[in-house]
């Protein structure tokens, strides 16, 4: 058998991997990429960038129905499959180019998953391969419910992906992946149904903001089903059959398609791991604060799939860049939760970064409160948006921002001011100070901090 050695073996070709691969190459150093499936990774191929693209026609046509009511005439029509050919025209160049880049930088690829034979080597290709390190940069990938029929439920590759908008569509998990599609979907035309087994959506987003989320969701058309648990699915002709209980009580619903959006996890099923006595718990692969397992020191691992992680693109290329200096000087770099905004792309966005009201109150002795819903100020009321909230949160003694959450048509936006702010500790006062454009919705953050609650 062919046997190969490398300075750095990465496995998967994500944000997280390649932003090693490219760093150790930089320095001379021989690397190598293995990827399953397309080069690139989720959030180019199948996750942020195709999402982000679709959504925003969807926000078009809701906001076209704001502005229906003052002075649009004639709602667009959005024609579903040329949207798809717009998104399909970039999204299908990635794994082309990114292929072309990574040979190009000399590294060589690999196209599918590799198996570690011992805590040295892997087998991929029908190669062995030995390396100085191995890094697992292999993402998450969606959770397997275990229900009667789960294998008619579909995940949000096929939404991207999907020809035409369905009659009807039901959503098991409202997460950020769930709230998402199901509110594109619903402005689209379907109806929509959201089976949740919690009593709450978003469960880690501040709910003063998330339940009136829940309440525009329902103007659009979304059903909520909260406390449920499916149980199975079943092919009818057309539809699909869901049985579920909802509190305790058992209870069938029917639509076109039902997508499990119940949450990822990560994606190690093909590694066998365990030859290489590389530790894993249900959070990922653990390491150590310099990213590294804990029980193989041979091997990082990066991104969704590490036990620090939070699944986000852009921590999971800083995790990429803090793998790739440790490989290269030797463990000086250890890793540090960085203050992360995040946005779920619902209608409005709702973002969010730093501290949760509770989380403050348990880290400080007195905290400030500034929330309120901005429905009456000039940005909500030119656009006729009925839906349009804030939470602020202050340390008391010092004053400075800890926490930020915005529900808004430019949350997504907005929220990186805070992300300055916050990384920077500014005060409540030293923001006031600054000078927005007017009329913006940045501007209205000063406003945020005006009352406190
Ligand atoms: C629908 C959706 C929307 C999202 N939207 C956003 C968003 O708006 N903003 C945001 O910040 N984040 C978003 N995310 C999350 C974001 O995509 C991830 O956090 C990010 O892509 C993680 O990067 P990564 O490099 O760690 O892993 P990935 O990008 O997942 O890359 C892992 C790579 O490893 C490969 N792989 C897996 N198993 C193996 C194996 N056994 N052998 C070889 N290769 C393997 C995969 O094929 C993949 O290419 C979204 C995710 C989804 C699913
Ligand atoms: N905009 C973004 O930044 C973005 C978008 C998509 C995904 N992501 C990342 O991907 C990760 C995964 O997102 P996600 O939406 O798949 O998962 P999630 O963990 O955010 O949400 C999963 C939801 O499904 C529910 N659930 C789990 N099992 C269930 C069951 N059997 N029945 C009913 N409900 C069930 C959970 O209670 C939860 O509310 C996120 O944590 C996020 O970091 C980010």
């Amino acid at each position: 058998m062919k046997t190969k050695h490398y300075n750095v073996f990465v496995i998967g070709s994500g944000i997280a991997g390649q932003t090693v691969a490219k760093a150790c190459v930089k320095q001379k150093l021989t690397v190598a990429i293995a990827d399953n499936r397309e080069f690139g990774g989720t959030c180019a191929n199948r996750g942020c960038d195709p999402k982000k693209t679709l959504i925003q026609f969807s926000a078009f046509l809701e906001q076209s129905h704001r502005l229906e009511k003052i002075g649009v005439s004639k709602l667009p029509k959005i024609s579903w499959k040329k949207v798809q050919q717009f998104k399909t025209q970039f999204v299908e160049d990635i794994p082309v180019k990114t292929e072309e880049n990574l040979k190009e930088l000399k590294i060589d690829l690999y196209h599918q998953s590799p198996e570690f034979i011992n805590e040295n080597q892997v087998l991929v290709e029908g190669k062995t391969i030995s390396a100085d390190y191995f890094v697992i940069a292999t993402g998450n990938t969606p959770r397997i419910l275990p229900i009667k029929g789960n294998q008619y439920l579909e995940t949000s590759d096929t939404i991207l992906n999907m020809e035409k908008i369905p009659k009807s569509a039901s959503f098991i998990g409202s997460g950020y992946v769930g709230m998402e599609f199901a509110t594109m979907l619903a402005i689209l035309g379907c109806k929509v149904t959201v089976f949740e087994q919690g009593d709450k959506a978003l469960s880690n987003f501040d709910q003063f903001l998330v339940e009136k989320l829940i309440v525009k969701m329902k103007d659009l058309g979304v059903n909520f089903i909260f406390n449920s648990e499916v149980s199975s699915i079943e092919k009818l002709n057309k539809n699909l059959r869901i049985k579920y209980k909802e509190n305790g009580k058992k209870k069938r619903h029917k639509s076109r398609k039902v997508f499990n959006t119940a949450g990822r996890v990560p994606s190690v099923k093909d590694l066998k791991l365990d030859n290489a006595n590389i530790k894993l718990d249900e959070t990922g692969i653990v390491v150590n604060d310099f990213l590294q397992s804990t029980t193989n020191k041979k091997v990082y691992a990066c991104g969704d799939v590490s036990s620090l992680s939070l699944p986000l693109t852009p921590l999971s290329g800083l995790q990429g860049y803090i793998v790739g200096e440790n490989i290269i000087n030797n463990n000086k770099k250890e890793f540090q939760f960085p203050v992360v905004p995040s946005t779920v792309f619902t209608q409005p966005n709702l973002s969010s970064i730093g501290l949760q009201e509770d989380e403050a109150k348990k880290r400080y002795k007195n905290i400030l409160v500034f929330k309120g819903e901005a429905t009456d100020w000039f940005n909500a009321k030119k656009s006729n948006q009925n839906t349009y909230a804030y939470k602020i949160i202050v340390n008391k003694r010092t004053e400075e921002i800890v926490g930020a959450h915005i529900l808004s048509e430019l949350a997504n936006e907005n929220i990186n001011l805070f992300s300055m702010a916050i990384s920077n500790k500014m005060t409540v006062s030293e923001f006031k100070r600054l000078i927005f454009t007017y009329p913006s919705y940045s501007n209205d953050l000063k406003a945020m901090l005006a009352d406190e609650d």
